[in-house]
């Protein structure tokens, strides 16, 4: 499979080595300010900055290129891009996070928030912990699971560190070079029930973006993390 880097920083790097292990090639790198070439590619991984993903999809749909999308912190245009790819009969996967554990741990902590919904003595928090590089605040994974959440829940709403009271909380840490780590928490008078995710490292999130590569070949759609892992 040919592939295309949408952003060649810690994540793209990551994404190299893997695809090269598994067989792939990768034809094009591109960073901030580069020529947007393509190069045959059959696929374009995007792992590049919340200003710059909206602008990549736009031009790989318009290619033909299929599209997998791990860049977080631009889903205000996500209805626009969804429209671009069914405009173009394209193929396109977004995910906050690709690595399997977070993605079984989605659907964990959905089950939990379904359990937890009729017990109101408990508040509910999520903190997320990143590295100090990181641009959005909070995390694509944090607002994922603060969605898992709310959707069994009596709020409407998340809000950063707590800013509206009536909102469910997603508090963000950044600090040294922290990869990833999660935590949804139900606090009680009497104890504290808490689920946490913590990343290693950033292979898992890289195996996932070049599985969800290899698995979007030859189709067209828009498809989620569970589509590829049968979820
Ligand atoms: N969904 C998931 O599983 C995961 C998502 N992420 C997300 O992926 C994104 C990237 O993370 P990470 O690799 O750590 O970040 P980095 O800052 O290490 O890399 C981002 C890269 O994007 C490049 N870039 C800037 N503008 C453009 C552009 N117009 N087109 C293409 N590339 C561009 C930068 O190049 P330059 O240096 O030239 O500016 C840089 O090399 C973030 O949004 C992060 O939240 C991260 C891990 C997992
Ligand atoms: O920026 C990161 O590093 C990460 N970003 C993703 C997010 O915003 O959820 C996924 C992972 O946690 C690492």
């Amino acid at each position: 499979m040919k592939i295309a880097l949408l952003g060649y920083g810690r994540m793209g790097k990551m994404i190299e080595g893997i695809a090269l292990d598994r067989g792939h090639s990768i034809v094009a790198k591109i960073d901030n300010n580069d020529p947007f070439e393509l190069n045959g590619a059959e696929v374009a991984i995007d792992f590049s900055t919340p200003d710059a993903a909206f602008g990549n999809l736009t031009k790989c749909f318009a290619q033909g290129v299929p599209v997998i999308c791990g860049t977080t912190g631009w889903l205000d245009r996500f209805d626009e891009a969804v429209a671009n790819c069914s405009k173009h009969d394209g193929g396109f996967i977004y995910a906050s996070n690709f690595s399997l554990g977070v993605n079984l741990f989605f659907e964990l902590n959905k089950k939990l928030a379904q359990m937890m919904q009729p017990q109101k003595d408990y508040k509910t928090s999520l903190t997320e912990i990143h590295h100090i590089h990181k641009l959005d605040a909070p995390s694509g994974t944090g607002i994922t699971l603060a969605e898992g959440v709310l959707a069994h829940s009596d709020k409407e709403n998340w809000s950063l560190d707590g800013k509206v009271a009536e909102d469910l909380p997603i508090y963000s840490i950044r600090e040294g070079e922290v990869p990833g780590t999660h935590t949804v928490t139900y606090e009680s008078k009497v104890d504290t029930i808490e689920i946490t995710h913590e990343a290693h490292n950033r292979e898992g999130f890289a195996l996932g973006a070049v599985v969800a590569a290899e698995w979007i070949i030859g189709k067209t759609g828009i498809f989620t993390m569970k589509d590829v892992l049968g979820l």
